[in-house]
């Protein structure tokens, strides 16, 4: 998880970030792995609370821009702001559940561990640690594993380990969301349910999920685009379930 450069966690939540601005701003940026150039002039600006949705084919580059949203790489050239701020200088008020997570199976660890870990304000102090075992319980609550805390990480279901990450990535309240295909890997049911959480986020949080699943991007969403190298905003006539296939085929 994302923590702040500053380690003073008294203060640290209000000295990084203009939350009156855009959430998130990039400017004409280009990025490239080495010789490679996998993004090129994408600029974007995202309000607060709008719940955004991000498509484009295999290798088009949206967990790269993911990774760049959270300060993980650094554009080549052009900007990359949250809240005002170089990505990279962030802290946390992002919360993140990457597509691939990867927790040694012989590790035991509980999911109220597990959801601690999104918890930003690990202190000494009891008070906090009160603060964080009561967010953690209403993030596990919302996503309706309340009753799983106890289990052992390892033991659970796929989809019930997705929920798990989402709680980690919520306990914090962060202002801006950010999900790496959240349905993948999950049945029908729970990626109906996890579209009706995250469209209850909305108004609390600014929501960027990257999706391949049709029925998710055609849900209750603000804006969408896809990203292919550039960035293309979509317009609501596109975002249909036969239009959007387009956009997989390289077709237009
Ligand atoms: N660390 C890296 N070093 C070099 N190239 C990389 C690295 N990570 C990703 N790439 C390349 O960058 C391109 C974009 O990858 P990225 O993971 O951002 O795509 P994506 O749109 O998220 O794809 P998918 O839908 O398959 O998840 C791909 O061609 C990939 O091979």
């Amino acid at each position: 998880m994302h923590s702040c450069h500053d380690h003073n966690h008294e203060n640290h939540q209000h000295h990084c970030h203009d939350l009156e601005g855009p959430v998130i701003e990039i400017k004409d940026m280009f990025f490239s792995y080495g010789e490679k150039n996998i993004l090129q002039d994408l600029s974007l600006e995202v309000k607060h609370g709008e719940n955004i949705c991000v498509i484009g084919p295999n290798g088009g580059g949206k967990t790269t821009l993911l990774k760049l949203l959270l300060g993980f790489l650094r554009p080549a050239s052009g900007s990359v702001k949250i809240f005002g701020t170089a990505a990279h200088h962030t802290c946390d008020q992002i919360g993140y559940v990457p597509q691939h997570v990867k927790l040694n199976n012989n590790f035991p660890i509980t999911v109220k561990e597990v959801v601690l870990m999104g918890c930003h304000l690990h202190s000494i102090f009891s008070r906090h640690k009160k603060a964080c075992h009561d967010q953690a319980q209403e993030a596990m609550d919302f996503m309706r594993i309340g009753d799983l805390g106890k289990q052992q990480f390892n033991s659970l279901s796929g989809g019930q380990r997705q929920r798990v990450l989402i709680a980690r990535a919520i306990a914090s309240h962060p202002a801006l969301l950010l999900l790496d295909e959240p349905t993948a890997n999950v049945d029908p049911g729970s990626a109906e349910d996890f579209r009706e959480l995250i469209s209850k986020l909305k108004g609390q949080a600014t929501v960027l999920t990257v999706s391949h699943d049709i029925s998710f991007i055609t849900g209750d969403i603000d804006r969408a685009f896809v990203v292919n190298r550039s960035l293309q905003d979509l317009s609501p006539q596109e975002i249909h379930a036969d239009k959007l296939m387009n956009y997989y085929r390289g077709g237009k």
